[in-house]
């Protein structure tokens, strides 16, 4: 039976206690209920659909309204599960009106449970927007993959006493802009460290180390069915592209040498019609 959906109460409660907090990506209706069924406490439909699920090599072109679709199919997979909306790129940039319009979408359209954002510093005029409108915000630091042109590529933030410091004045930016939670995204742990003894805020790692209230993972990665990089962090706990395509090269074995479909597979005709029909057609 799985549990009750947490409430951000809940998920503050987790901290509290010291329990960690699990936070997995998903994109379809299928991965959401076994997220759900598995007991996973929060669910990311993150902007990496647009690599994990359309096969772009970065998240820039993805829309609103992709994110949403997806949204509406995750939350109907995963009733117990709290669900967050990741905002695209070019989705919350442009101004603090445009920033509360679109995360409105993910409640109205999607029933999401928080909305997620990239940026520390620069974005808090935005964190308090979308707070202000009532609405839960997860801030994102470290590496933030919308902005990986700026940052020269997929890199990991933070590594130097420099960029470490940078890092630490983001996430205390984030929760004074009110935000409820904060991912750090491949930062060293030293740093994720600091950031989780000076935060009151819920922490979560991506390739930050241990040293917080939780870790989130890209399920594609997890279950081993992104093929085109593999993150540090990374670790495949299965290998669906492995069991998915030995499933397919059988099937077009058994195809090819008229194994499939056998007798098994086939519907039976009602006892005796099958002689009145070929007698019917030599009328
Ligand atoms: N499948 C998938 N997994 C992810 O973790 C992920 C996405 N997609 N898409 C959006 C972002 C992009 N992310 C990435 C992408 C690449 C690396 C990576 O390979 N980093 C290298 C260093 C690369 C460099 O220094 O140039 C590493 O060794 O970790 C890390 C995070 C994290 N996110
Ligand atoms: C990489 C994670 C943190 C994310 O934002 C996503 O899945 O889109
Ligand atoms: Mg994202």
């Amino acid at each position: 039976m799985a549990k009750k959906k947490p409430s951000i109460f809940d998920l503050y409660q987790m901290k509290e206690k010291g329990e960690q907090i699990t936070w997995l990506t998903s994109y379809d209706y299928p991965t959401a209920s076994f997220c759900d069924e598995a007991g996973m406490d929060m669910i990311l439909v993150g902007d990496s659909l647009g690599m994990c699920v359309y096969g772009y090599n970065g998240t820039v072109p993805v829309t609103m309204d992709q994110c949403i679709v997806h949204c509406e199919a995750v939350r109907r997979g995963a009733p117990h599960c709290f669900v967050v909306g990741d905002m695209p790129f070019l989705s919350y940039q442009a101004s603090d009106e445009q920033a509360v319009l679109n995360a409105g979408r993910f409640l109205k359209e999607a029933d999401v449970d928080a909305i997620k954002l990239e940026g520390g510093v620069r974005i808090t005029s935005r964190i308090r927007a979308i707070t202000d409108a009532g609405i839960n915000v997860i801030g994102h630091i470290g590496l933030t993959p919308q902005s990986s042109g700026q940052l020269g590529g997929h890199k990991a933030q933070g590594r130097t006493a420099e960029t470490a410091k940078l890092v630490l004045e983001d996430a205390l930016a984030v929760q004074e802009a009110g935000a409820k939670m904060l991912l750090v995204e491949a930062v060293p742990p030293e740093v994720t460290k600091y950031i989780h003894q000076k935060l009151d805020i819920p922490v979560l790692s991506i390739g930050a180390g241990p040293h917080c209230d939780g870790q989130l993972l890209i399920v594609s990665d997890l279950i081993g069915q992104f093929q085109a990089f593999t993150p540090k962090f990374v670790k495949k706990y299965c290998n669906v592209a492995e069991v998915i395509t030995n499933a397919m090269k059988e099937y077009c074995d058994e195809v090819r040498n008229h194994k499939f479909p056998n007798d098994d597979y086939c519907y039976k005709m009602v006892k005796g019609e099958e002689e009145k029909f070929l007698k019917m057609m030599e009328d």
